[in-house]
């Protein structure tokens, strides 16, 4: 298994001051940033793409960045993130008409790829394309927004991703994105997830370093 990793989503940030938010919150112990790039029509928002990513590696940010694309079709958007230094690009399944290409397009840019399954996706396609993915993301909300609530069904599809993962033998990060917070993150642990996604949870309280410390004394629990 993965060590464990922490991804604020500056989903939640302040916007009018990102490159501040992601140095601030990396100084408080976070392991990846996670940039959502939604497109107002695969998702019903609007927010933030390859030039801002771009811009955070100029400003001077050298932790990964996830870009977790919730863009339709998604191919074309591909190669702009690869160039704007992204690590991770991650998609969803629905996004793209040949999934096996665009995995491939991902990771002949030298990125690590990912797939995105929504609460009710279900995890077929994995079956297909295990040996071509570096992360699987379980979305625990419908895409779109931060601030909403875990959906509980997605902890037994943690364990069925888990599962296949093992069988894998592969190292493969299993991501958990959507209404993560302290309370929750050791039963999402413990069902199997490595890699944590958390917006609101963190930048919506003052201190992000109590947020992540707290998440991590959660996490030292399952892995002592
Ligand atoms: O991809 C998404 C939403 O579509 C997420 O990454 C959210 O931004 C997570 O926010 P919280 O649920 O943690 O507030
Ligand atoms: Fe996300």
């Amino acid at each position: 298994m993965q060590p464990f990793a922490i991804a604020p989503s500056i989903l939640s940030a302040d916007f009018a001051r990102l490159g501040e938010e992601v140095d601030k919150v990396l100084a408080a112990g976070a392991d990846i940033v996670h940039f959502d790039v939604m497109d107002n029509h695969y998702v019903p928002n609007l927010t933030i793409g390859p030039m801002v990513c771009s811009a955070l590696r100029k400003y001077g940010i050298t932790a990964p960045i996830d870009a977790h694309l919730m863009v339709k079709p998604v191919d074309r958007i591909i190669g702009d993130f690869i160039e704007a230094g992204a690590s991770y690009i991650t998609f969803h399944p629905e996004a793209s008409e040949h999934i096996d290409r665009s995995l491939q397009l991902i990771r002949d840019g030298g990125c690590k790829a990912g797939l995105v399954f929504n609460p009710a996706t279900p995890l077929e396609v994995l079956k297909y394309v295990m040996d071509k993915v570096d992360m699987i993301l379980l979305m625990s909300v419908n895409p779109g927004f931060g601030g909403q609530k875990f959906i509980p069904a997605t902890l037994d599809k943690l364990r069925e991703a888990r599962a296949l993962i093992d069988a894998s033998g592969r190292e493969i990060r299993l991501e958990i994105d959507g209404g993560v917070n302290v309370q929750n993150i050791r039963a999402i642990a413990e069902a199997g997830a490595d890699t944590f996604v958390a917006g609101s949870a963190i930048f919506n309280q003052p201190d992000y370093q109590a947020v992540i410390d707290a998440m991590r004394g959660e996490l030292a629990q399952v892995r002592a």
